[in-house]
């Protein structure tokens, strides 16, 4: 059994376009031919193209940039547990919608991701549903608690190979587990992903600290509890030679200590949301839960500063931090209401309107920032490193013209807590091919019997 062939014509590909900026005319037009999970032939239309064969699938790709696959290191896909607000299986509709091939789903589900029994129930409701790969991140702590370091060599071990450790949603507070989780994951090249947040700087907090949380009689998240946090881990990381990635970096301060530890040659890694390089602060005032996030949504000033950063290499990668909720934990008080945002289907809108169109970024530099750095920091075997042939077909093939309404229907996952909805965004994703099958398209979710039933074939199973 194979999936049928797909021929995609006249894609501009983002690893040609290197100067910053949103000007896709500069790339030569390109066709690819998938088979079997790979990219099979890459030949020029300049050179003459690719010649359709019978039942093979044509992708007029005329006016669209192709990517590899996007990866996101930074997913909550909820399940098990919440599944009100989000399954591996709607989660990951989400991501195909979003040009996304791979994600990393965070560990605080009920129960933790903190044994292999949990993480590889995770890895194989991802296998199953097939519209993306799903990599299991492990809890660093026992049931995220902070006392005692979890089974981390024993979910490294296990089925689904776990490389990427984090207790995001809480901080690893205590600097003796952090330093021994360091050394664990040392063995096995694995990663910690801290989410630095001082607990007792930040007891109560709502909103970014400052002149406007004063104004607005909400309980103030300092800089410095973040900073401070990243400080003491990238030296511990040092010290240690380990493996160290900050999740959601916020605050212009967070930056510098990063810029720091990258010159002393410390092995830190760093993300930042799309949201977090977009909105601000100012948002708070309406006193619409939709904004309420944790890091908390920071200063004009920040936003520069990590747009800049991202210019530079500072910051590493773009990771969603998509947090999906239900209505009634958004469509209430601010200080009741739960921390987090989706972002799965945004990223990409977000990161063209503030990045390449702002002349921060290309087009190439946009491919490391949401797919080949995130899949190296996260040891994501069988990605494509590049579009060419021999290479696995993860591809995203992205609509650069034009803005539309970012509405309901851009959603695809369970929940719907988007601070977007309303806004004009630019770039949509028209086709995503995950092991050569597809799962989005013509803008499309392609329907799960379908999905499911290519992704056994890839997997070398028989219908
Ligand atoms: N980002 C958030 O505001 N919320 C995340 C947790 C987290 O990423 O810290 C969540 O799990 O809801
Ligand atoms: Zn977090
Ligand atoms: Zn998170």
């Amino acid at each position: 059994m194979s999936t049928p062939d797909i021929l995609i014509r006249g894609a501009r590909l983002a690893a040609q376009l290197t100067e910053r900026g949103g000007d896709v005319s500069a790339a030569p037009q390109v066709d690819l031919r998938i088979s079997n999970g790979t990219i099979v032939e890459r030949v020029a239309q300049a050179d003459g193209g690719i010649a359709a064969r019978d039942g093979e699938r044509v992708i007029d790709a005329d006016g669209l940039v192709a990517l590899t696959g996007l990866v996101d290191l930074h997913t909550h896909l909820r399940e098990p547990g919440f599944e009100q607000s989000e399954t591996v299986l709607t989660g990951t509709r989400a991501a195909a919608a979003g040009g996304f091939t791979s994600v990393f789903a965070m560990a605080n589900t009920l129960p933790v991701q903190d044994t292999a029994g949990v993480v590889e129930q995770v890895q194989r409701l991802g296998d199953a549903a097939g519209y993306a790969t799903v990599r299991p991140i492990g809890a660093v702590t026992d049931d995220l608690a902070g006392e005692r370091l979890s089974e981390i060599g024993a979910m490294a071990q296990s089925r689904a190979e776990v490389r990427v450790f984090s207790d995001d949603g809480k901080c690893v507070h205590d600097p003796l587990l952090m330093r021994r989780a360091l050394e664990y994951v040392k063995t096995f090249d694995g990663v910690i992903a801290q989410h630095a947040q001082d607990p007792r700087l930040t007891e109560g907090a709502q909103m970014n600290e400052g002149a406007l949380s004063s104004e607005l009689g909400l309980k103030g998240w300092p800089a410095v509890a973040e900073e401070s946090i990243i400080a003491r881990d990238v030296l511990l990381a040092e010290h240690i030679g380990a493996r160290l990635h900050i999740c959601h970096l916020s605050t212009a301060g967070s930056v510098e200590v990063i810029r720091w530890a990258k010159a002393r040659g410390v092995q830190v890694t760093a993300e930042v949301t799309p949201h977090h390089l977009i909105l601000t602060e100012e948002l708070v005032r309406s006193y619409d839960a939709r904004y309420k996030v944790n890091p908390p949504l920071r200063r004009e000033e920040d936003v520069r500063a990590l747009r800049r950063a991202v210019a530079e290499g500072v910051i590493d990668i773009i990771a969603t931090d998509h947090a999906p909720h239900p209505i009634e934990a958004k469509e209430c008080e601010w200080d009741v209401a739960a921390f987090g945002m989706v972002g799965l289907e945004s990223a990409l809108p977000i990161a063209l309107l503030t990045l390449v169109n702002e002349g921060h970024a290309s087009w190439a530099q946009l491919e490391t920032l949401l797919s080949r750095r995130p899949a190296e920091i996260g040891r994501l075997e069988g990605h494509p490193t590049a579009l060419e042939a021999g290479q696995p077909a993860d591809i995203a093939l992205v609509d650069p013209s034009g803005s539309s309404e970012f509405d309901l229907a851009r959603l695809r996952g369970l929940s719907v807590n988007s601070p977007y909805l309303g806004m004009e965004l630019p770039g949509r994703v028209a086709y995503t091919v995950r092991r050569g099958y597809l799962t989005l398209d013509g803008g499309e979710l392609v329907d799960p019997g379908t999905v499911a039933a290519a992704a056994l074939v890839s997997q070398g199973g028989e219908l």
